[in-house]
C-alpha cells in the first residue's frame, strides 16, 4: 500500500504556495463563490412540543435539507471531551498516526485517511480525516479505534449512546412529518441495525484557502448526518442556487438529510448539497456521525406516499448497491 501524503505534513512544511492538486478550478473556489449573506440555517429548539417540532422538522427537510438543534439534551462538557481526543490523536506523532491508515481501494474504510490523486485533473481536499463505525456492536472494531488518548474509547461511546437517543427522536419527528407512524423511519433504516459512523474531519491552517476546498460540494449518502465543529466556520450548504455558511451556534448540532431519506421521501426531504472551506489562521475540525441502513436494506420510495400525484422518483435498490453506484460515479 502506498503511503499517502497527510495535509498535516504538508501543513507543517510552511508552504506558502498551495501544490497544484489542492487548486480548485476557478468556478469552484471559494473566492469566485461566495456565500450570501442574510439568510441563515433554520434552528430548531428541541425543548419544543411535538407538533411543533414536527412542522419545523418537515419544513426544514422540505425547503433546506438541512437545520440546527439546539437542546438536543447532549452535555456541553461531553461535546467538548470528544473535541479534545479527536485533537488529541491528530496532535500524536505522524508514524503513530500511520499505524491506523486506511485503504479504501481494497476495501478497507475504517481508519486514518487522504484523498490521493494520481492526476492533475482530479483535484484534492485540504483534509485528513479519522472514520470508524460506532454503533451497532456488531459492527464495531476497537482495535482500529484510536488506542490514544487513552480515553478515545470511553468518551466515544458515551457520545455514541447519547446520539442515539437524539437520533431516535429526530427519526419519530421526521416520520411524522411525512404522515407516517412514528417508529416508520427507523425501522426502514433496519431498526435496531441501524448503523452509525463517526468520521472526524482534521482542516489544518492553509496557505491560500480563497483557492482550495476542505470537501468538494457533495450529498451524503447517509439517510441522515448530524455534525458539529470545533466552533470554527468553515461548513456551507446549498440552498436555490446559492451558498449558505452555517452558523456557529456553541453546542447545537447541524443536521441534514442524506440520500437515503430523499429517496425514503420521494423528494420531499432534500438531500443538501454542502461543501467546506479552509482558512489560514486557524486549524478546523468537523465531527460528522452519518446514520445509515445495513447494507443490504432495500431504500426505495415509500409505497404509502407514491399515488397518482406522485409517482416515484427514484429506483428502489440496496444500500450496498447504491453506496457502489455512488462510489464510481455511476447513475442511480
Ligand atoms: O467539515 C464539515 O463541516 C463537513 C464535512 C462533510 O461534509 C463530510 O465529511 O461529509
Ligand atoms: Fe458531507
Amino acid at each position: 500500500m502506498e503511503i499517502a501524503t497527510r495535509v498535516q505534513t504538508l501543513a507543517l512544511r510552511g508552504l506558502r504556495e498551495l501544490p497544484a492538486e489542492f487548486i480548485r478550478p476557478a468556478n469552484e473556489r471559494p473566492e469566485n463563490s461566495k456565500a450570501i449573506e442574510g439568510t441563515s440555517v433554520p434552528v430548531i429548539s428541541l425543548s419544543q412540543p411535538t407538533d411543533v417540532l414536527v412542522k419545523e422538522m418537515s419544513s426544514a427537510c422540505s425547503e433546506w435539507g438541512f437545520f440546527l438543534i439546539t437542546d438536543h439534551g447532549i452535555s456541553p462538557s461531553l461535546i467538548q471531551r470528544l473535541q479534545d481526543v479527536g485533537e488529541q490523536f491528530f496532535q500524536l506523532p505522524q508514524e503513530e498516526k500511520e499505524k491506523y491508515a486506511n485503504d479504501p481501494s481494497s476495501g478497507m474504510f475504517e481508519g486514518y485517511g487522504t484523498k490521493m490523486t494520481r492526476n492533475l485533473e482530479q483535484k484534492v481536499e485540504w483534509v485528513d480525516y479519522f472514520f470508524h463505525f460506532i454503533w451497532p456492536l456488531s459492527k464495531i472494531n476497537y482495535a482500529i479505534w484510536p488506542q490514544n488518548p487513552p480515553s478515545y474509547r470511553e468518551v466515544t461511546d458515551e457520545y455514541t449512546q447519547e446520539l442515539l437517543k437524539v437520533t431516535d427522536k429526530l427519526l419519530e419527528l421526521l416520520s411524522l412529518g411525512l404522515g407516517l407512524e412514528g417508529e416508520k423511519l427507523k425501522s426502514c433504516l433496519g431498526g435496531e441495525k441501524l448503523e452509525l459512523e463517526l468520521k472526524i474531519n482534521f482542516y489544518p491552517p492553509c496557505p491560500q484557502p480563497e483557492l482550495a476546498l476542505g470537501v468538494e460540494p457533495h450529498t451524503d449518502m447517509s439517510a441522515l448526518t448530524i455534525l458539529f465543529s470545533n466552533n470554527v466556520s468553515g461548513l456551507q450548504a446549498w440552498k436555490d442556487g446559492n451558498w449558505v455558511a452555517v452558523d456557529n451556534i456553541p453546542n447545537a448540532l447541524f443536521v441534514h438529510v442524506g440520500d437515503q431519506f430523499e429517496v425514503l421521501s420521494n423528494g420531499k426531504y432534500k438531500s443538501a448539497l454542502h461543501r467546506s472551506l479552509v482558512n489560514k489562521e486557524h486549524l478546523r475540525m468537523s465531527w460528522p456521525v452519518f446514520c445509515v441502513p445495513p447494507l443490504d436494506a432495500v431504500i426505495g420510495p415509500l409505497p404509502s406516499l407514491i399515488n397518482e400525484e406522485n409517482l416515484p422518483k427514484y429506483t428502489s435498490k440496496t444500500y450496498e448497491e447504491y453506496r457502489y453506484r455512488k462510489f464510481n460515479k455511476l447513475p442511480q
